[in-house]
């Protein structure tokens, strides 16, 4: 092995900052550290995080990981960046101090000019270039929000003496040496600014949103140069880039058109790859950049159900039928299997296909007899009929585009350590849900491309040889029970959207 033959990624999520240390080339992990930061909520819909916290938890944990591997940055070959995806920054460009706190994904503000957008007529060209919706979720309108609510902003910004990066970005510019302002296709690609075909920003859409394109980062390949660091005691360059989702979606080898992958965090995001063709959804799923490679993009489908992991923080926190996460299964399997009780955890709404955003949560099927068993399974069994709903919409956009062959689901993120909910979801999907070896697949997909700009991991085709699996879930319940409990869930669904009420 030669002597720079580990890379480190950084996972920079929603509520926390991971590094992990891989060996290469098989990319074995070899140690890990992990912060969790501050959510700030200064009101009603409203959600940031203060820059420094995201910097300094970077730094953190990137020592704290090479200090348990007993490595100094001379045996690492190249850095990784993995990030929360959307959440906007903007800072000035001479002391690197932002100007407002950063606004995150989750952060609902802006609504109210999304919906003037959408009602002015913009929305079919806004999705014909960015694959997007218009939706305060991307980041486009959070900038022209900072831009607005800050004094002097709009003018600076036109001085171009402003910056503007999703995560990823900030962090590259604060650790390199010349202070790069770079960022890569995945990330660019959720901005509402970028041009998902021509890959690059959009100057009509720049004008529409009101963001000076010369405030934005010069966007690269998912694997490339993207500077040297000097923040670990020697320097060490950055060779990866990507959005957690699409590092995700890398890390579980995805990388044949019709290959699925779906995380399990507090929600869930799925992704499926659709090779270099585009495709636009039926069922407003969103088209984005799963990889760009050798300049060659490669494209997916993508589609969000946003309470899964969250039910079952429900069962514990809100309900108190649990004192840990992982008691769910159990207590779920003493459920009487002929109970029939339906969890909707609409409780911000309803994500794909619906996108219900005044939905809220409900509970059908209650009888005298309904227990904490009961009410365990439903919300557990609630991840796999929108897992279901998710993906009934993926094949239906996906019909006939790629070979007909058995399909699978790769499966990762904290809530899939459930074989309950595995079971399930292969059940109620009549379909096998896989489960690899390495489940930290956001931080794995950065660490390979790290690993691939170096040199020291293989070729994508090489790699995906490399995933391991640690168990496969086979459909098990008839057919007809299935579909019963299934159309169940319809109903239930139909039932709780806000048009009923
Ligand atoms: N054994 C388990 N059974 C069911 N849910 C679990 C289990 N372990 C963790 N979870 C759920 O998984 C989620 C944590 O997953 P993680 O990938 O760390 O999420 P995030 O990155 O969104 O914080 C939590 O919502 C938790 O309730
Ligand atoms: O940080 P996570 O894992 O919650 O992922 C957030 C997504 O990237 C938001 O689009």
């Amino acid at each position: 092995m030669p002597a720079n033959g580990h890379v480190l990624a950084l996972d920079q999520g929603t509520t926390s900052t991971r590094a992990i240390l891989y060996r290469t080339p098989e990319l074995v992990p070899v140690a890990t550290a992990q912060r969790e930061f501050a959510q700030h909520f200064p009101a009603s819909g409203w959600v940031e995080h203060a820059p420094e916290d995201l910097w300094e938890s970077s730094l953190a944990v990137m020592r704290e990981a090479l200090a348990r591997a007993g490595l100094r940055p001379a045996d690492i070959a190249g850095i990784g960046i993995a990030n929360q995806r959307e959440t906007a920054l903007v800072w000035d460009r001479r002391s690197g101090r932002p100007i407002h706190r950063a606004i995150v994904w989750q952060d609902r503000r802006t609504a109210g000019a999304c919906a003037a957008l959408r009602e002015a007529g913009h929305a079919a060209r806004v999705a014909e270039v960015t694959g997007l919706l218009i939706d305060p979720y991307f980041s486009a309108t959070k900038i022209a929000w900072m831009l607005d609510a800050v004094p002097g902003a709009r003018e600076a910004a036109a001085r171009g003496e402003l910056a503007f990066g999703t995560v990823d970005s900030f962090l590259l510019w604060r650790l390199t040496e010349g202070r790069v302002h770079a960022t890569d296709a995945t990330n660019a690609a959720r901005t509402l600014l970028f041009d998902i075909r021509q890959g690059r920003w959009d100057a009509g859409l720049c004008e529409l949103f009101r963001v000076p394109i010369s405030m934005l980062p010069e966007v690269r390949d998912c694997a490339a140069e993207f500077g040297t660091t000097g923040v670990l005691g020697g320097r060490v360059p950055v060779l990866g880039i990507a959005g957690d989702q699409q590092a995700a979606t890398l890390g579980q080898a995805c990388l044949r058109p019709g290959m699925v992958k779906a995380t399990y965090g507090t929600g869930c995001f799925a992704l499926v790859n659709t090779g270099e063709r585009l495709v636009a959804s039926r069922h407003r799923l969103l088209t984005t950049i799963a990889y760009q490679l050798g300049g060659r993009r490669t494209y997916a489908l993508e589609g969000a159900i946003f309470v899964a992991g969250a039910a079952v923080q429900w069962l514990r926190d809100g309900l108190r039928l649990i004192r840990d996460a992982a008691e769910s299964g159990a207590l779920a399997a003493r459920s009487d299997p002929a109970a029939r009780l339906y969890l909707v955890p609409a409780f911000v709404g309803l994500g794909v296909p619906h996108w219900d955003s005044e939905a809220r949560g409900a509970i059908y099927g209650l009888t005298r007899a309904s227990g904490p068993a009961d009410f365990a399974r439903a919300a557990l069994e609630s991840v796999g009929y929108q897992t279901c709903d998710l993906i009934t919409a993926m094949q239906s956009d996906m019909a006939g585009l790629t070979e007909a062959g058995e399909a699978v689901l790769r499966v990762d993120g904290g809530m899939v350590a459930s074989d309950w909910t595995m079971q399930f979801l292969a059940d109620i999907l009549g379909a096998p849900v896989d489960r690899p070896v390495l489940q930290e697949t956001t931080a794995l997909g950065a660490a390979y491309l790290a690993g691939l700009q170096a040199g020291l991991c293989p070729e994508p085709e090489g790699f995906a040889r490399h995933w391991q699996l640690q168990r496969r879930f086979l459909p098990a319940m008839p057919a007809e029970a299935r579909e019963a409990a299934y159309q169940g869930w319809r109903r239930a669904v139909r039932r709780t959207l806000s048009s009923v009420l």
